[in-house]
């Protein structure tokens, strides 16, 4: 199978083109008034037209209520939810039970205690994505560029695929993939060149690396 590639964080049509014609599988909007990558619902329905199908679209929350999530679905008609924030395993199984559409569920990763939530997660979550924890001031739960120690994963045996990210870049995906045996990376800071900002050359990069990886 392979890699899963997805490119999240995306705010222009310039740099969703380039990821999408790079090939990446998987293109993230995200939904949190505090981070620099945050979409506006009407400009996010715009960005997904221009997807036309050759990418799955993931919408990106953080404990967003029934509201937020209705306006997400109605107009970006995503493929897929990512949660980033504290949902619990019941919220996730409601959720998916409301909109019918599969969940990727962040997992913040500092030490292996973090990984006891896993079994009940993995009960619920179609993918797991493992995350660098943010530090405890930081303004966002990721999208922050620092990586985790991909060793912790070690013994992780999921029935399910997952991705990791978090500090990835065209540079170090192909140790990432080969310590933490994931099925797929996500990026966002990694193709930027200052947070929010996307680079077209560096999306290009990123999935030429990960596919030789
Ligand atoms: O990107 C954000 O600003 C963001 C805000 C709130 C929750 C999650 C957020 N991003 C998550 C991601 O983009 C990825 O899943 C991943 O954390 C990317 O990490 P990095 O490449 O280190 O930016």
């Amino acid at each position: 199978m392979s890699t899963i590639v997805k490119i999240c964080g995306l705010t222009t049509a310039d740099t969703l083109e380039a990821a999408v014609e790079a090939g990446a599988d998987m293109v993230g909007f995200v939904f949190f008034p505090a981070s620099p990558r945050h979409l506006d619902i009407d400009f996010a329905d715009a960005l997904g037209r221009q997807v036309r199908s050759r990418a799955a679209k993931v919408a990106l929350a953080v404990d967003a209520d029934d509201d937020l999530l209705d306006a997400i679905v109605e107009q970006l008609r995503p493929n897929w939810l990512q949660f980033h924030g504290s949902e619990s395993p019941e919220r996730v199984r409601s959720i998916k039970r409301i909109y019918g559409l599969p969940v990727m569920k962040a997992i913040a990763v500092a030490s292996p205690e973090d990984l006891s939530v896993l079994p009940d997660y993995a009960g619920v979550a179609d993918r797991i994505l493992f995350d660098a924890r943010p530090p405890k001031d930081a303004t966002r739960p990721g999208g922050l560029g620092t990586a985790f120690d991909w060793k912790l994963l070690d013994g992780v045996d999921l029935k399910l695929p997952f991705l990791v990210s978090g500090g990835i870049n065209a540079d170090n995906v192909a140790e990432a993939l080969r310590v933490t045996r994931a099925q797929g990376v996500d990026v966002s800071s990694g193709v930027e060149t200052s947070p929010g900002e996307k680079d077209p050359d560096l999306i290009r990069d990123f999935i030429r690396a990960a596919r030789a990886a």
